[in-house]
């Protein structure tokens, strides 16, 4: 019997930092990593996909701004909506061309899912999730003057930042756990779409970009998973990341990543939420792996990646 394991891609995984931001490029990357996830579903394992946007939300909103003059901009929760159709769209047709390939018997659908947040989250008031692309310091220096909220990430560069609520409920998650058995499910792109309820039980959309290292780890406790799989743009976690004395970590126990994460090692926005969602995932007697896209089928059976158990 083989694992239960959900697939979070990352939004960086996506579109790497150093790429162009065209849609081949992306389309290659999600080529690419959804051939992969095949393999762990033809290891025997069920999965169950979710996947970033950070960079592509990004891009979207850029997309709008450039085009104010003739079209009014949408709002953010309605961006996140359009990343995750078209990110939802690549992922889908790229596992049905892989399924189609290799003769097995799998289906897919793409679910379009809203994810409840606190509108007074204190997240609004204190942006932290990096989006779009990379800008120099110079650069973001001069969009801070312009009203944006800025911020170094990961020691890549500078990216404007948006409020980054936590994530409270998923919308479907009962129609996820029943489709999951047969079929692919695709769910909770860039960590959902940001909702909140009102005194009257409406809904309405938020200004913000859930982590969907959050999101992910949600869903991954709902469906009961035995694994959460974060695939990302750097084969391992690392102690001293970017420095001369960097680590690799291949294992890490609860007690090691709460220590690393209390010498602040993981910065907010990118590693840190990974590391929270692994400690959870172990807490609970399961396990967290991140690891790079080409590699999870190995970091599945524990030959690469940084796995974070008990
Ligand atoms: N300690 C660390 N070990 C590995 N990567 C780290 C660490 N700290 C920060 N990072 C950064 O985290 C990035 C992955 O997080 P993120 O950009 O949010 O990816 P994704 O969009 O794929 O989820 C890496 O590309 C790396 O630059
Ligand atoms: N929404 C989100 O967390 O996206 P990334 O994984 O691309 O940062």
């Amino acid at each position: 019997m083989g694992k239960s394991v959900v697939i979070a891609l990352g939004g960086n995984a996506i579109l790497q930092p150093k790429q162009e931001a065209t849609y081949t490029n992306q389309l290659n990357n999600v080529i690419s990593a959804t051939g992969h996830m095949i393999e762990i579903r033809e290891a025997g394992h069920n999965i169950v996909i979710t996947h970033g946007n950070g960079p592509q939300v990004g891009n979207i909103i850029v997309q709008n701004e450039a085009a104010k003059n003739v079209v009014e901009p949408f709002p953010i929760d309605v961006s996140n909506a359009e990343s995750q159709g078209f990110i939802g769209y690549m992922l889908e047709k790229s596992l049905k061309n892989h399924i189609k390939e290799r003769g097995i018997a799998a289906n897919v659908a793409t679910l379009l899912t809203m994810v409840e947040v606190d509108k007074n989250d204190q997240a609004f008031e204190n942006p932290t999730k990096p989006i779009g692309v990379f800008f120099s310091e110079e650069e973001a220096k001069r969009m801070e003057a312009d009203g944006y909220t800025m911020a170094e990430d990961a020691g890549r560069g500078y990216r404007r930042v948006v409020p980054s609520p936590e994530p409270k409920i998923i919308h479907g998650i009962e129609e996820i756990r029943r489709l999951i058995d047969e079929t692919i499910v695709i769910s909770s792109g860039g960590g959902g779409i940001p909702v909140y309820q009102d005194d009257k039980g409406m809904l309405h959309g938020v200004e913000a970009v859930i982590d969907k290292d959050r999101s992910g780890l949600k869903l991954a406790q709902q469906v009961n998973a035995d694994v959460f799989m974060m695939l990302t743009d750097v084969p391992n976690v690392y102690i001293n990341f970017g420095k001369e004395n960097e680590q690799k970590l291949s294992h890490v126990s609860i007690e090691e990543a709460e220590q690393y994460v209390a010498e602040g090692q993981f910065p907010a926005g990118s590693m840190l939420p990974k590391i929270q969602a692994g400690i959870e995932m172990a807490k609970a007697g399961k396990e967290a792996i991140i690891c790079s896209l080409d590699q999870a089928v190995d970091a599945l059976e524990g030959k690469a990646g940084t796995r974070i158990s008990k």
